[in-house]
C-alpha cells in the first residue's frame, strides 16, 4: 500500500478520469438526464479551473445505446448487433449535444473522442490517440470519451466503459480514475440481493478477494456490474492510478474528491505511476532498435531528465515503428535510457542532427517535436 494517506491521494490527483455509466446517465433509461450530466459538468469545470492545481479533467461517459434506445422507442435491448450499433449512433448525437451545451454553459470547451480496441492495441494509433488527449488537455479542452460502438463488433469490443475508462487511464497515465455509479460503492455482496452486504472502504486495487465480492450489474441498462469495476481498478493501477467508485448523485461527490474526503470505495494503486511505467518500458525487453546520441544530449538527458529531440540523435540502429521500445546510447555505445520512439527508423534516419522545426518539411508531418519524450522514456543506471 502506499505511504500517502488516502486523503492525500485524492487531493494530489491532478489528472484524473471520470467515467458515469448509463444507469445514471440515461435515469435508468428514461432519457438523459440533464440535471444529473449539468451537474457533473459544473463541478468538472470547478475541478478544471481551480487556481494552482493545474488539474487535468477527461471523461468517460455511457449511455448512448440506452439514449438511442429511448429515441428509436425501443422498450426492449436488441439482440442483433446492427440494432445495438444503430441505437449507438442515435444516441451518441444525444449524449455529445448534452455534455457540449453543459460544459459550454461552464464556460468549458468539449471534444467528442470515440474510440475502439483496436485504437489502443496498435502501437502507432495508441500514441496517437495519446497525443491528441494529451494536446486537448493543453488546450483546456475537456474530452468525452465513448467506445466508437457503431464499428466494433463483440469479438473486437472493448465492451463495457469501466475497462475503457482504465484503458484511458493507462493512456494518458491519469492518477486518479473515478467511476461513477448507482451504488455508494463496493459491498462485500450485491446490495441488490444482500441488503446485509457491507460497504468497503478502501482496498487494495487488484486484491483478489474484491472480485469475488463483486457481481454483474444489477439492471438491465449497466452493462458491466461490479466486475468490471474492480477489474478496471486492477487495470488502472498497472499504470498507477488508484480507482474510487462512488455514488453519481452523492451531492458535490467530485468536489469533496478533490478535497480529500473519504466517499466512496478507495481502491488504492500499490505501485507509485512512475515506478508503474518504468516498470512498464523495462518490462519491454526487447528493443527494437538504438538511437545514438551526441555528448550534449546524453548531458541533458541524464542531468536534467530532458526529451530526446532529434538534433542530438547521430545515428539510427534496427529497424522499429513509432511506439516501439529503443535504446538511446552514447558514442561509445553505453546505454543511457529507454523510451518509446515518437518516429519509425525510416523517418528517424532522416532527423538525424536536424531541429525540430524542419520535422514537417522533412516527413510531409510533425507527429511530436521530440524523438522521445521524456514521459516515455526511462533512465538507464
Ligand atoms: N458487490 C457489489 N457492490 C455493489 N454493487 C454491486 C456488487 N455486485 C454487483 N453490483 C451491482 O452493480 C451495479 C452497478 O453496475 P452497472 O449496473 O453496470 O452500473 P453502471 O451503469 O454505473 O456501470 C449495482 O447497481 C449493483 O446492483
Ligand atoms: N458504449 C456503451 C456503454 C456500455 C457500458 O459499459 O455501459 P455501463 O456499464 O453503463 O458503463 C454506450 O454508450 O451505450
Amino acid at each position: 500500500m502506499t505511504n500517502k494517506s488516502i486523503s492525500d491521494v485524492l487531493r494530489e490527483a491532478r489528472r484524473v478520469v471520470i467515467k458515469v455509466g448509463s444507469s445514471l446517465v440515461t435515469n435508468e433509461g428514461r432519457g438523459l438526464d440533464e440535471a444529473a450530466i449539468g451537474e457533473w459538468c459544473r463541478q468538472m469545470a470547478l475541478l478544471a479551473r481551480e487556481p494552482g492545481t493545474h488539474r487535468e479533467v477527461v471523461m468517460v461517459s455511457s449511455g448512448a445505446i440506452a439514449e438511442g434506445m429511448k429515441r428509436l422507442g425501443w422498450a426492449q435491448r436488441p439482440k442483433e448487433v446492427n440494432e445495438l450499433q444503430a441505437a449507438a449512433a442515435v444516441g451518441q448525437m444525444g449524449l455529445a449535444q448534452m455534455y457540449e451545451t453543459k460544459l459550454r454553459e461552464q464556460g468549458l470547451r468539449s471534444a467528442q473522442v470515440l474510440l475502439t480496441h483496436a485504437d489502443l492495441a496498435d502501437r502507432e494509433r495508441y500514441l496517437n490517440a495519446r497525443t491528441t488527449l494529451l494536446t486537448l488537455l493543453e488546450y483546456q479542452v475537456l474530452p468525452v470519451i465513448n467506445e466508437n460502438d457503431t464499428v466494433v463488433t463483440d469479438e473486437i469490443k472493448v465492451g463495457d466503459n469501466d475497462t475503457l475508462g482504465a484503458l484511458v487511464a493507462n493512456l494518458i497515465e491519469a492518477d486518479l480514475l473515478v467511476i461513477l455509479t448507482d451504488q455508494k460503492g463496493l459491498y462485500t455482496a450485491d446490495p441488490r440481493a444482500n441488503p446485509g452486504a457491507e460497504f468497503v472502504h478502501e482496498a487494495r486495487a487488484g486484491d483478489l478477494a474484491l472480485e469475488r465480492m463483486a457481481g454483474g450489474a444489477g439492471s438491465s441498462i449497466g452493462k458491466g456490474g461490479m466486475l468490471t469495476k474492480i477489474l478496471a481498478a486492477k487495470r488502472a493501477a498497472g499504470s498507477g492510478a488508484s480507482t474510487v467508485i462512488a455514488w453519481g448523485r452523492e451531492p458535490d461527490v467530485l468536489l469533496r474528491l478533490a478535497a480529500g474526503e473519504r466517499i466512496g470505495t478507495l481502491l488504492v494503486a500499490p505501485t507509485q505511476k512512475m515506478q508503474a511505467r518504468k516498470q512498464w518500458i523495462a518490462d519491454h525487453l526487447q528493443l527494437r532498435g538504438a538511437l545514438v546520441v551526441d555528448d550534449g544530449a546524453v548531458a541533458k538527458l541524464r542531468s536534467a531528465g530532458t526529451s530526446l529531440l532529434p538534433i542530438g540523435m547521430t545515428q539510427v540502429e534496427g529497424v522499429f515503428a513509432r511506439g516501439d521500445v529503443v535504446a538511446i546510447r552514447d558514442a561509445a555505445g553505453a546505454e543511457v535510457a529507454r523510451g518509446l520512439a515518437n518516429y519509425s527508423s525510416a523517418e528517424a534516419r532522416l532527423l538525424c542532427r536536424k531541429p525540430s522545426a524542419e520535422i514537417p518539411t522533412l516527413l510531409g508531418y510533425m507527429a511530436e517535436p521530440e524523438m522521445v519524450h521524456r514521459d516515455n522514456m526511462v533512465l538507464s543506471r
